[in-house]
Formats: structure tokens, sequence, C-alpha cells
């Protein structure tokens, strides 16, 4: 028999044999040759990118009407699709829209539990919850950052979505934290308002005029109060400017 061609049929990683098929031309006739696998060595080789333990932290940050809340429902909703038990959480302070829902910039929304302070997390989380959402995450208090470690360690996939910056172009609260604890961080971007550019900050805006450094950081508002910028457009006036400075080398 001429062997001229060896064909490895695809199969599945559960499978405890393959099949090597050799093709004999001249007598028109496909013979199988049986091989047993190592089915440990197999699932390793191929499904290396495969989490294998649950429980991770998904951080979803970005300016103003940059998406994040669009995203958050999306990943919500598959979760749901996926017949998984989920929890939305948001914080009191964010009543724009609904009391008890994450509503986006364009109106899709999701039902979310309202609370004051992070650690009620814990209380609220039911037996068999495997996603826990929490919306504008940037208002809560510096207690989110262990409650979601806790969460993520329990075996529980976490997303959070909030603002990386304030309106002054600073990290905003426990944001930079969570990123930096976070397995993956999606940073979105909106368009500037100025320019049309991609933009990164958001612009808080007093009587149609750029809010100072010094007001207040926290402001809840929408459209009225707030438009995305790029770098280039983005005003605070009253922000400390940086001062590099010369560093000297001497050999
Ligand atoms: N300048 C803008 N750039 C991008 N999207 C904008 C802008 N202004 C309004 N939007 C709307 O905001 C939506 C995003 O809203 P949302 O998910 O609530 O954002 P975020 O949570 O980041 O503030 C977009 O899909 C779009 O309909
Ligand atoms: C920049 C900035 C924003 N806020 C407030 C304004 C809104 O209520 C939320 C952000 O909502 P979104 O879902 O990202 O559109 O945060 C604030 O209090 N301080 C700020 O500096
Ligand atoms: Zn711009």
């Amino acid at each position: 028999m001429t062997i001229i061609r060896r064909v490895q049929l695809p199969f599945e990683p559960h499978q405890a044999e393959r099949f090597l098929y050799f093709i004999d031309p001249k007598h028109r006739r496909v013979h199988k040759l049986l091989k047993t696998i190592d089915r440990t060595k197999n699932r390793e080789s191929r499904h290396m990118h495969l989490t294998r333990r649950e429980g991770w932290l998904e951080v979803v940050c970005g300016s103003m009407f940059s998406g994040k809340s669009e995203e958050l429902i999306r990943r919500v909703r598959r979760a749901y699709y996926g017949r998984q038990k989920v929890q939305v959480f948001k914080p009191e302070i964010d009543n724009r829209y609904s009391e008890k829902e994450v509503v986006s910039h364009n109106g899709t929304k999701v039902y979310a539990q309202p609370i004051r302070e992070a650690a009620i997390i814990l209380d609220l989380i039911e037996k068999d919850t495997q996603v826990v959402a929490i919306d504008e995450v940037q208002f809560f208090d510096q207690a989110v950052v262990e409650v979601v470690q806790e969460l993520a360690d329990q075996g529980i996939r976490v997303i959070v979505a909030g603002l990386d910056q304030d309106f002054r172009g600073e990290p905003f609260g426990t944001v930079p934290a969570l990123m930096a604890m976070a397995e993956t961080v999606t940073k979105l971007q909106a368009i500037c308002m100025s320019c049309g550019s991609p933009a990164s900050r958001t612009q808080r805006l007093i009587n149609g005029k750029p809010a100072s450094y010094d007001d207040p950081i926290i402001l809840v508002g929408a459209s009225e109060s707030y438009e995305p910028r790029c770098r280039h457009c983005h005003e605070v006036p009253g922000k400390p400017s940086m001062h590099v400075k010369q560093i000297q080398t001497t050999y």
C-alpha cells in the first residue's frame, strides 16, 4: 500500500481517541488507525488560553459618554443569555435617569440595586451569584477595592465601570487602583465635542464656561454640565502646570 497523504481529522479535546486516516488512492480505500492520546496533554496544548478557575475583575473605564454603561449592560445581558446568576449594583447618589436601573446616555438599561456604601455589596450577594456588575464605581468609598477583590477571589466574575479621570483630568478615586489589579481593562473613548477627535477626558461646564480646578470633584450630571473632550481641547482654569525638572547628569 502506498501512503501518499496522512489526514488528521479535527477532534474535540474531551475525546480520548483520535483517528489517523491513511489514504490509499490506488485501491480507493481509507485505512483507519486508532491512536490513543493523553487527555491532559491534549487539553493543555489546545486550550492553554482557557481559564480553569473562575473569578476575576474586568474594568471598563473612559470619559463620560464613551460607552462605559453600554458596555457594562452588554456584558450583563450576555451573561443573562448564558443563564448565569447576575447581580448589578450602582451608587445611590447616581439617580440621574433612574433609581433602580443602570441607564446609558442612549437609553439602554438594566435593573440594578442602588447602594450607599461598598461594603453592603457583600451582605447582598446571593449564594449562587456568578457575575457581579458595578456601575459608576468611582463614586464608591475605598472599601470597594477590598469588596471586588473578595468577590473575585471567591470565584465571581466582577465587572466594574467608571471614570478613570475626574473633570480636572486627574485619577478618579479608586478606579486607577482597580485598573491595576484587574485581569482586563477596557478603556473607551467618546468623541470630542470641540474638534471631533477621540475624547479621553471630560469637560465640566458651568454656565457654558470651563469649571475651575478648585471646584468640588463630585457633581452628578449629564450633558447639561459635561461634555467629552480630547486632551488638546480639555480646559481646566487654575490647574497647576507641571514643571518638568531638568535632571543634571554628572559623570
Ligand atoms: N460626544 C459623544 N461621543 C460619543 N458618544 C456620545 C457622545 N454624546 C452622546 N453620546 C452617546 O452616549 C452613548 C454612550 O453612553 P454611555 O454608555 O452611558 O456612556 P458612559 O457610561 O461612558 O458615560 C453613545 O452610544 C452615544 O449614543
Ligand atoms: C467628570 C466627572 C463626572 N462626575 C459625575 C457626572 C456623572 O454623574 C458621573 C459620570 O457618569 P457617566 O456614566 O460616566 O456618564 O460622574 C463627577 O461627579 N465628577 C467629575 O469630575
Ligand atoms: Zn478636541
